[in-house]
């Protein structure tokens, strides 16, 4: 008989804004939790919000040290981990080694980088200890009310955990939970970190569209919420999660009536307090494998350029901030401006949805590639079908017509790992990204006449436009190398079926 996970207690390690959300949902499904954190007001805040949940008090217990922690805990012991990532990992692993036991499983809930996870893995494995790296999406709210679970981990630890998983997982609507064996080792954090990636194109294109609708169209934020409701209710951006908050954003007021947003300062900080790694580690992941992901990283650069605020007021300053008239000015400083001839702006609006949707669809897709090469270098052995069903629900990228109507059809059909799935092969995919192509070139076209910032929208037509050319400048770019490097091209013409392969060819463009 398969062997199954029979606890009715665990231990939630790590209880801030997530651990703290998924140990009130895991109580709120009769497990007994033994909390963890060096601050036990962090425990006391999960404890307060549990009794306003009317959660039973005794489905709690407060632990300082690891060996009470374990010594409540029945066999095999079972620590949830809602960590930051990186060092801490390793120091609550060393902590608890001494009390841990064969079978005894660690379901690792951070962010953790996918290679800390698999040495990890390795360091259990030889105490006969399960460590899944388990993916979580869906911020704090749904570590509260279901999460999207991404866990890696070998087939029988998977097998054991999932049960557990199903239960505090999202649904979809089909009732189905958003989570599923996706892989090996680290994959459940590997595919975790490009879902962060994929969330970054995703954001910034909408942030963009906010922007040409704000100061572009000159809209509201009443109007702006509107037409977010409007793109989130039906066509190919129904059920995104992100255009959904972002409604909610455009409609949130505080408490003297001001719109919150007007408040927020344009910049993204968190990566700069290294925190948070997913968004650099994935855009590293894309270069290192050669997978081109031009919409996750520049959307990543957005986020850098915009955090040292500091720095663009200098550069500004630099470059002439009120020096005078910006059309004699040629070091003019940048600023939104309103979009001209716009005489249609239902018909700009509908081009605007479709760029946006062609962005989000372009991150998608790169981010599936990014994952198909890791996959192919490091035996993740990938279940696709499972990966899309965990971006279901409950995840900040999730988004119903790409899951469903383009991608889920390609996984559940065709296993990557045995050959490539490139989704921009596929004809629902293609056939939509071409229709989306024309929009997003009107839009960036009209962003380029009013300055404004549509970085992630710009990369994506460059990329759909690098993607389907063969007539790319790159042949200069060849000659060039070859002219000062002796770096060797390849003739028009030569075999371009397999691998990219050095050139054969040099031309002795100046004798040395
Ligand atoms: N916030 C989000 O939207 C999401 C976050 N994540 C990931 O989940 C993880 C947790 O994030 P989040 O809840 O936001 O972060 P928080 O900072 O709110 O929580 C982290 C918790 O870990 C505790 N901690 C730190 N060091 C130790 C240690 N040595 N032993 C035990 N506990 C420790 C902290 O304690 P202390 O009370 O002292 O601060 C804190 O309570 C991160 O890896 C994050 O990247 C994943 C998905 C979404
Ligand atoms: O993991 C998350 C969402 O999925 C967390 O919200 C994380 O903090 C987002 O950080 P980043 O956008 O920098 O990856």
């Amino acid at each position: 008989m398969a062997p199954t996970l029979d606890v009715k207690k665990v231990a939630m390690i790590g209880c801030g804004s997530m651990g703290g959300g998924m140990a009130q949902l895991l109580a709120e499904n009769n497990y007994h939790v033994c909390l963890s954190d060096p601050s036990e007001d962090s425990i006391n805040a999960v404890l307060h919000a549990a009794e306003a949940s009317k959660i039973p008090s005794n489905r709690f217990s407060k632990h300082t040290d690891y060996k009470s922690l374990c010594a409540a805990l029945e066999r095999p012991k079972v620590f949830f981990w809602s960590l930051p990532h990186g060092g801490v990992g390793d120091t609550v692993l060393e902590g608890l080694l001494p009390f841990m036991e064969k079978e005894d499983m660690i379901v690792d809930c951070g962010n953790e980088h996918w290679e800390n996870t698999e040495r990890r893995q390795g360091k259990c494995v030889t105490k006969g200890i399960r460590y899944v790296g388990c993916g979580v999406s869906g911020g704090y709210q749904a570590a509260r009310r279901g999460p999207s679970m991404c866990p890696g981990a070998d087939d029988e630890t998977l097998a054991l955990v999932l049960p557990l998983l199903k239960t505090i997982a999202a649904r979809d609507s089909n009732g189905k939970p958003a989570t599923g064996a996706v892989g090996t080792g680290g994959a459940g954090h590997y595919c975790k970190m490009i879902h962060n990636g994929v969330e970054h194109g995703m954001m910034s294109a909408i942030a963009e569209a906010y922007t040409l609708m704000r100061d572009g169209l000159a809209m509201s934020l009443d109007e702006i919420g509107d037409v977010f409701e409007s793109w989130n209710s039906k066509g190919e951006l129904e059920g995104t999660f992100l255009i959904w908050i972002s409604r909610d954003i455009c409609r949130t007021k505080n408490e003297d009536g001001q719109f919150v947003l007007d408040e927020v300062e344009d910049k993204v900080v968190q990566d700069y307090t290294g925190e948070e790694g997913t968004g650099v580690w994935s855009n590293t992941e894309a270069v290192e494998r050669h997978v081109p992901a031009p919409t996750l990283t520049t959307a990543h650069y957005l986020r850098i350029a915009s955090g040292d605020r500091h720095q663009r007021e200098q550069v500004q300053k630099a470059f002439g901030a009120g020096s005078g008239d910006p059309n004699k000015d040629h070091m003019a400083v940048f600023a939104p401006q309103k979009l001209e001839d716009i005489t249609d702006r239902a018909a700009f609006l509908e081009d605007l949805r479709m760029a946006v949707f062609t962005t989000c669809l372009a991150a998608y897709c790169q981010g599936m590639l990014i994952i198909e090469k890791a996959d192919k270098d490091k035996h993740f052995n990938i279940n696709y079908a499972e990966l899309m069903q965990v971006w279901r629900a409950g995840c900040i990228i999730q988004a119903d017509y790409i899951s469903t109507k383009l991608l889920k059809p390609i996984y559940d059909y065709c296993d990557p790992s045995k050959s490539s799935s490139n989704p921009l092969l596929h004809s629902a995919v293609s056939s939509d990204l071409k229709r989306g192509l024309a929009s997003l070139k009107k839009v960036v076209l009209k962003s380029v006449e009013a300055d404004a910032v549509v970085p992630a929208l710009s990369a994506t037509l460059e990329y759909l436009k690098v993607m389907t050319s063969t007539a790319l400048p790159t042949n200069f770019y060849e000659a060039q190398l070859d002219y000062f490097g002796k770096h060797m091209y390849d003739k028009k013409g030569d075999d371009e079926q397999g691998l990219p392969t050095e050139g054969k060819w040099h031309w002795e463009w100046k004798a040395a």
